[in-house]
């Protein structure tokens, strides 16, 4: 475990090369580890840990159409891909890895399973935070652990096949067996994460809610329409806007962003950007902020999961998402997106 400096603050990561994949097999050489769910984590999670040459099965609904992407996908009915009951049978660690209203609804069936000395895996800090919304209450003989990847599963499979890893999140609940850490850190490198920094179950899942409802996607996709609006308005046309707005954003100064920091990006532009950008930064700052005050509020008091159970806890949830998404989908800005992708070269010839 290394102490790195981060901006003035000491905090805890592991560090690949002080835990090597040899050591998180040998530690986990006699789990059956049962991936349930084949969403959009679970097939990068079963899938870098069957490569990473661990005791791996997945579980999930028969009738489904990603039990039929688990077939494409190399898991074998009856010998690697089971019902999620025998899954869970099999199982010495459970990967519950079915959406967050999904794990409410299964819960009394997995809780049959959860014998003593066994290990229950979450990649939210969701269920145990909010209990009296879920009733998500383990037994106390199981270890409770959690590895929250810092991304979409896609990415934790795609930087995998790429050779490299994706940072996770992970914590201890319950260490009812003694081997709760060394179980945790194998799974994080058994699932391809690149260093693992500690956390709590609550600060994962607070931190997570409010990221992704904030500058991850709601915040960001909030400011892309307000500016795309408003160039509209103005006159200018959709490509322009959307270049000025999106296109720009994710194809040059993003990837220069992640290699170097906004700071280097401010000092590496016109200076006539860089003093409109100085003078506009805090505005900007100033009118979001008490959104993102307004928002984690919400998250602490529990009202922002419990909108999301309410919602995806529906017989129909997946019709209703699927109906706003497709109005995301259809507007003007992500519409002229779409022509704009088609004109990078790389795209020419598809
Ligand atoms: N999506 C991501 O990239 C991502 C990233 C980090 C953490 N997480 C967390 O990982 C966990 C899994 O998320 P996900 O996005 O992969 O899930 P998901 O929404 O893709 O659902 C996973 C699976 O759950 C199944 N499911 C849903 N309801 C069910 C029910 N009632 N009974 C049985 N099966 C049911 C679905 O068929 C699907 O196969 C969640 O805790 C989530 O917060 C997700
Ligand atoms: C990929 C995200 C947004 O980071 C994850 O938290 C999720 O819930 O899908
Ligand atoms: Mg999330
Ligand atoms: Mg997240």
């Amino acid at each position: 475990m290394a102490k790195i400096n981060f901006g003035g603050t000491e905090e805890n990561v592991v560090m690949r090369e002080e835990f090597p994949l040899e050591k998180a097999r040998e530690v986990l050489k006699d789990e059956t580890i049962a991936v349930i769910g084949y969403g959009v984590q679970g097939p990068g999670q079963s899938l870098n840990l069957k490569d990473n040459g661990f005791n791996v099965i997945v579980g999930q609904r028969k009738e489904s159409k990603t039990w039929d992407k688990a077939i494409a996908d190399g898991w074998v009915p009856g010998e690697t891909l089971f019902e999620i009951e025998e899954a869970l049978e099999k199982a010495t660690i459970i990967q519950y890895l079915l959406s967050d209203a999904g794990q409410i609804q299964m819960w009394d069936t997995v809780k049959k399973y959860l014998t003593p000395g066994k290990a229950l895996y979450f990649s939210h800090g969701f269920g145990i935070t909010y209990k009296e919304r879920t009733g998500i209450v383990p037994p106390a003989d199981v270890d409770v652990i959690l590895v929250a990847p810092k991304g979409s599963g896609t990415s934790l499979r795609r930087m995998f096949l790429e050779g490299r890893g994706l940072n996770s999140s992970y914590a201890i609940f319950q260490d009812a067996t003694g081997k709760a850490k060394d179980r945790v850190i194998s799974l994080g490198i058994g699932v391809g994460s690149g260093y693992l920094f500690e956390t709590d179950f609550k600060r994962e899942v607070y931190s997570d809610l409010t990221g992704e409802r904030g500058t991850l996607m709601g915040c960001i996709q909030g400011i892309f329409a307000a500016q795309y609006e408003v160039l509209r308005a103005n006159g200018h046309t959709p490509s322009e806007a959307f270049n000025e707005t999106v296109e720009e954003l994710t194809q040059s100064l993003m990837p220069l962003v992640a290699e170097n920091g906004m700071d280097w990006m401010y000092a590496n532009t016109s200076t006539t950007a860089q003093r409109g950008a100085l003078d506009w930064w805090k505005p900007f700052r100033d009118a979001t902020k008490p959104v993102f005050e307004k928002l984690y509020s919400e998250v602490a008091a529990g009202n922002e999961a419990q909108r999301s159970i309410d919602s995806n806890s529906q017989a129909d949830y997946r019709v209703k998402l699927d109906a706003e998404l497709k109005e995301l989908n259809e507007s003007e800005m992500w519409q002229a997106g779409a022509a704009v992708r088609k004109l990078r070269p790389e795209n020419q010839d598809k």
